[in-house]
């Protein structure tokens, strides 16, 4: 029974995480900016590229609020969020797509995303992920406790020290788990599934390193930060 049982100090623990989340949402504007009138590819670019800025920012900031993170050695805290940042992008924009919007807004999204210079190949595996992301019908609580997972993934290139990062990604995953028991009853196998999507996100890594050589051809610009996090240029 006490398995299955949030303890007081997961809630609290989760406290810290899922209003870290909540707090570091992208800037509305930005999203409204995307659904307004027509763009053209050019625009459609420039306007993905601020929203993933924005949104590194916001990584950052969620990361640091993460229990034990800054205790973390410094190199290390830096090979962690290099090597998620595309995770928890993809991961948010998934958020973003599985997020009720005013009926036709995430077509609307969706077309402008498709329509903006990104290759037809990478976008099949994209709108993929973000469904299968979407059919799992996330609460708040789990889409921050799996970010903040996502982020102390042990095995990321240059970490030093993995026993110190798996001691902080235990906890969560503990919470994390019990968090689908409580919110998905009737499926046991939702945890399950949940980590599954990170196998998935992991090849979306992949794409996206192609997708920024196949931009880097017709020279589009990236963001001082996007280059940074990204290791381009
Ligand atoms: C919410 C933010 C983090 N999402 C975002 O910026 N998106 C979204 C997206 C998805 C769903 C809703 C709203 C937006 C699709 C794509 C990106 C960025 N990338 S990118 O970083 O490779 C990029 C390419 C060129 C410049 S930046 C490309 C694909």
């Amino acid at each position: 029974k006490e398995k299955a049982e949030i303890t007081k100090e997961q809630q609290a623990f989760m406290k810290v995480i899922v209003d870290s989340y909540n707090r570091h949402q992208i800037p509305q504007d930005v999203t409204k900016k995307l659904l307004q009138e027509q763009y053209s590819a050019e625009e459609n670019f420039i306007l993905l590229t601020e929203m993933a800025t924005s949104q590194v920012q916001v990584l950052v900031e969620f990361t640091k609020n993460i229990p034990g993170f800054l205790s973390l050695d410094h190199e290390d805290q830096i090979a962690l969020l290099k090597g998620s940042a595309v995770e928890a992008m993809f991961l948010r924009s998934a958020q973003v797509l599985s997020t009720k919007m005013p009926n036709g807004h995430t077509e609307v999204l969706e077309e402008r995303i498709r329509n903006s210079g990104i290759s037809e190949e990478f976008m099949t595996p994209m709108f993929n992920f973000y469904k299968s992301i979407g059919k799992l019908h996330m609460v708040q609580e789990e889409q921050a406790l799996l970010t903040a997972v996502t982020i102390l993934t042990p095995d990321r290139p240059f970490v030093k020290d993995h026993p110190a990062v798996e001691r902080l990604q235990e906890p969560m995953l503990e919470v994390l788990r019990k968090l689908c028991a409580l919110h998905h009853p009737r499926e046991p196998q939702y945890f399950a599934r949940l980590l599954g999507r990170l196998t998935e996100l992991r090849t979306l890594n992949h794409y996206h390193t192609e997708m920024l050589t196949s931009w880097r051809m017709n020279d589009q610009k990236f963001t001082p930060l996007l280059c940074e996090i990204w290791d381009v240029q």
